[in-house]
């Protein structure tokens, strides 16, 4: 029997819709939330998503700019342009894309962003109020991730889940929020022996590697979830994910495609997350 697909682009479109409801009332009270997207360089990938973003905000009435900037934009100089997006009453989420060309720090660029508009939630302050459970912003790709489990039915308490990558914007903060809705959480990355012998544990199995159908089925128990986080090219320049479909498919019970798995949930939650933002900033000036 064939694994169940969950679907990303049907459970996107079904939280979109919600948040362009949400858009619609924050229109009704005179606020357009607004998402800056910073795009350093000319890396092809990046254009295609940057792209992707702006029409998915225009698509629910949300504004978006695009500032893009030359590859040999020297580092003080996107420190400002942030500063600028910073205090801008018209912009409530910046998104930096990455990666940023060598010259820039990632770490100190990242670290500018005003927290409250940091809908990426890769600040180091968001990033410590999501492991301290508090209320933030969280990362988009594992933020997707949980609500592709949650649409679909799928239990995470007493689950046994296996991330295989420990990236800042995938892999650790996808073992955080699994923790934190009690699954017993595993990581593995490029230094783990015997890959196999933990990816066969796992109940609940998250594949974020970045290299194309690495994940088969020697790496997978029968009947486990399979989330392929994965965007990679394959020989023939086809888009495919981290997990070798074909192979998996049967063995598990549910797996997620790509396309139209967890992609098009990264930019639903980066959607949510800046209507968020505006909400947060009316809140604060009808308090004032
Ligand atoms: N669908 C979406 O919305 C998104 C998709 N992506 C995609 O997800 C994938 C991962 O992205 P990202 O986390 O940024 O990638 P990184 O390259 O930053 O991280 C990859 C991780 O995989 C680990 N790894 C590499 N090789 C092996 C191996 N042979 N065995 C076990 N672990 C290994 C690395 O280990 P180590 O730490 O030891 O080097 C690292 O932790 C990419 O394909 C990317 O394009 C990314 C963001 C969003
Ligand atoms: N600051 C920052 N934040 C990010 O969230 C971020 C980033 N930088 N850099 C790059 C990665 C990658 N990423 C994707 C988003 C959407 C799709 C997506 O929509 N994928 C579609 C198809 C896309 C296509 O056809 O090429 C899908 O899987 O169905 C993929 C990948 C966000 N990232």
């Amino acid at each position: 029997m064939s694994s169940a697909i969950i679907n990303g682009k049907e459970i996107g479109q079904e939280i979109r819709n919600s948040v362009a409801e949400r858009v619609t009332r924050l229109k009704e009270q005179g606020l357009t939330p607004g998402l800056a997207v910073v795009l350093v360089g000319d890396n092809q990938a990046s254009a295609t998503y940057v792209r992707n973003k702006q029409k998915s905000c225009e698509a629910i009435g949300m504004f978006s700019e695009l500032i893009k900037l030359p590859e040999e934009t020297t580092q003080d100089a996107l420190l400002a342009q942030i500063e600028l997006l910073n205090n801008r009453e018209d912009i409530h989420g910046i998104l930096v894309q990455l990666p940023l060309p060598k010259h820039i720090d990632e770490d100190t660029v990242i670290a500018t962003i005003a927290v409250e508009k940091d809908v990426d939630g890769f600040s180091p302050v968001s990033v410590g109020k999501m492991m301290l459970g508090q209320e933030t912003f969280l990362p988009c790709t594992p933020f997707g991730v949980m609500k592709l489990l949650e649409y679909s039915g799928i239990e995470i308490a007493g689950k046994h889940a296996v991330i295989v990558g420990r990236s800042h914007i995938v892999g650790k903060p996808m073992g955080q929020l699994l923790l934190q809705k009690d699954a017993t959480v595993t990581y593995t990355h490029s230094k783990t022996p015997n890959l196999p012998s933990f990816t066969k544990q796992a109940d609940i199995l998250i594949a974020a590697v970045g290299r194309a159908n690495f994940i088969t089925k020697e790496h997978v128990k029968e009947g486990a979830v399979v989330i392929d986080v994965g965007i990679n090219r394959d020989e023939n320049n086809k888009l495919c994910g981290d997990v070798n479909f074909s192979e998996v498919d049967g063995i598990a019970s549910h797996i997620t495609p790509v396309p139209g798995g967890v992609g098009p949930m990264t930019i639903t939650m980066l959607l949510f997350n800046t209507v968020q933002a505006a909400e947060n900033k009316l809140a604060l000036q009808v308090k004032l």
